[in-house]
């Protein structure tokens, strides 16, 4: 029988698949007395001989798919695996005490753990962590329990998750993985931003995808209507291929545009930019048309392994996209960690509102080391390509002429030092915090431009957590409370003769497009599969038209009020 599971579409597309739980199984340890020792030692030596086995493959696969950095880390975890001070204390209990090799692991591990994290010393915590990673693959290969591993997976299925972290969603081999749907999450979570830069399906916050779906059974998800079916008929199979194939169809006449400016009915031209995380997004953006990087989340570079990267690393990163990018415009953003972007290795307090808590330019300006370090990336990457720089979560002016100060620091001792750098780039920053929008004539005055970040700016607005499915209603980016503060920031912008991009997920949304571009947007940078139906929406509409109703939206009470007009005068269906 089949059943309809509702959730938010967060990526487009149709995923018709098996199901793969990807779960934490849960590994109950009991002390048990072993009378066949050797027995027990062997059983022990095929845990740890799987384990390598397993790792190996994943070290394979993250050096083949996500390069030889996030790759590192299993590296490590091998080497836990073949050290004779841990493994032999295991051994050495099984022998003398007469206990189960999983008993004797955890015992073994828990004292390396707690001796390590105990230690006032980076590395050695690292080790703990790995410590702890290692011995979980052995407990569940003594319990015959199987950990779920996304990078392994070699049948083409459809991933069941309560949730995703951005660095699960990294490890996804498209190849396999047709789809996923997860209980939680919004569809500005990052896990949903890097399903539409991978190209992946996907449906978020079902509420009950893990409580509802059994391992293996076929799952439909649809990425375009936010629906999940569990268990279709042949018949309801046949209806979704065929959706399926439209929307190729679809994609198809789309890519027609793909060397095509964006220019307006009435001759207008707009930027259509991407949203990119890692070099090789740029791929994607060239594919899909896109005229210059609206925003590249550096973080990304920082997440997936377990230190920072070096000066060298970032510099490598930031060049190769600007000369992927041959001259278009690039905007990269400076680190930009918290909320649901954890950086485990920086050992920050666990904070009860993480995403209004010390993260991104306020951990940056208190971190100066970190924040210099990727400025000096930056700089001496400038001279590649047409580099512009944006600080996020800015919240007050004197961040903002702080930030820019150790740039422009940073900047001198690299030119007195005989560093070519650019002296075109232009600094701006991020509106993504009410104040700065409220503020924008000031920042203004300041800036070479702003983007403004609806993803956050929404959430911070109205209250109304990015990620919880269940405020979802809240997080309405059509409400004239955040059209109005949109409309000020642009305003602003013109005013001091800068330009207004934004970069949040609402640069790309069908309702909004004609609402931007009557508020006078100038730069909309989106994930790059949105570019494209974007700009066939554009080339439709009259930024005359779309100007002349601004004052009457503005003036609107409430979402629906704004959705029914666009609807009705754009012809949205
Ligand atoms: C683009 C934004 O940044 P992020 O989604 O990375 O928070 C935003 O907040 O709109
Ligand atoms: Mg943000």
């Amino acid at each position: 029988m089949s059943a309809n599971l509702k959730g938010i579409g967060a990526s487009a597309g149709i995923a018709i698949a098996k199901a793969y739980r990807l779960e934490e199984p849960e590994l109950k340890i009991e002390k048990k007395e072993i009378t066949d020792k050797e027995a027990e030692k062997q059983r022990f030596e095929l845990a740890i001989n799987q384990s390598k086995a397993e790792l190996e493959k994943i070290k394979e696969h993250a050096n083949r798919e996500l390069g030889a950095d996030k790759a590192e880390i299993f590296a490590a975890h091998l080497l836990v695996l073949s050290d004779p001070e841990l493994l032999n204390p295991v051994l050495d209990k099984v022998s003398t005490e007469g206990v189960n090799a999983e008993f004797a692991m955890k015992e073994t591990a828990d004292m390396f753990v707690s001796m390590f994290e105990s230690m006032d010393n980076e590395y050695m915590k690292e080790r703990a962590a790995d410590i702890r990673d290692v011995t979980k693959r052995v407990i569940a290969h003594l319990l015959g329990v199987q950990i779920p591993n996304p990078s392994i997976i070699s049948e083409e299925v459809v991933i069941i998750a309560e949730d995703l972290t951005p660095s699960d969603t990294a490890q996804l081999n498209r190849q396999f993985v047709k789809g996923f749907t997860t209980d939680i999450g919004g569809r500005t979570s990052h896990s949903a931003i890097m399903a539409r830069s991978m190209e992946i399906p996907a449906v978020v916050g079902t509420k009950q995808a893990t409580s509802s779906i059994e391992n293996g059974v076929m799952v439909i998800v649809d990425g375009l209507d936010g629906d999940v079916i569990i268990d279709p008929s042949s018949e309801v199979i046949a209806q979704y291929e065929e959706k399926k194939a439209k929307y190729e169809a679809q994609k198809a006449e789309w890519a027609k545009l793909v060397n095509e400016p964006t220019v307006t009915k009435d001759g207008q031209h707009v930027e259509l930019a991407a949203n990119i995380g890692t070099p090789d997004d740029v791929k994607g953006v060239l594919e899909n048309g896109g005229e210059a990087v609206g925003l590249y989340r550096t973080e990304f570079l920082y997440m997936g392994r377990d230190q920072l990267p070096t000066e060298d690393e970032q510099f490598d990163a930031y060049k190769a996209v600007l000369e992927r990018m041959e001259g278009k415009p690039v905007v990269v953003r400076t680190l930009d960690i918290g909320g649901d972007k954890e950086l485990p290795y920086l050992n920050l307090p666990k904070e009860m509102n993480p995403f209004l808590g010390f993260r991104a330019i306020r951990l940056c300006l208190e971190e100066q080391d970190i924040f210099r370090t990727q400025l000096r990336a930056l700089l001496r990457a400038s001279s590649y390509g047409n580099l512009k720089i944006m600080f996020p979560m800015i919240a007050t002016v004197s961040e903002f002429r702080e930030a820019k100060a150790i740039l422009l620091e940073e900047k001198e001792k690299l030119v007195a030092n005989g560093v070519q750098v650019s002296n075109s780039i232009e600094i701006g920053m991020m509106v993504e915090i009410p104040s700065t929008a409220v503020m924008a004539d000031q920042f203004a005055k300041e800036v070479d431009f702003f983007s403004i970040g609806t993803n956050d700016l929404i959430q911070y607005t109205m209250a109304a957590d990015r990620m919880n499915e269940r405020v979802s209603y809240l997080y309405q980016p059509y409400n004239p409370a955040i059209l109005r503060l949109i409309s000020m920031v642009i305003d602003a912008a013109h005013k001091e003769g800068k330009w207004a991009g934004m970069c949040g997920e609402m640069a790309g949304d069908q309702i909004a497009i004609p609402l931007l571009l009557g508020l006078g947007l100038d730069e909309f940078s989106m994930s790059a599969t949105s570019i494209l139906p974007a700009r066939t929406q554009i080339k439709e509409l009259s930024k005359e038209q779309a100007q002349s109703v601004k004052e009457k939206v503005l003036a609107m009470s409430t979402t629906e009020e704004v959705v029914e007009f666009v609807k009705e005068t754009f012809h949205i269906s």
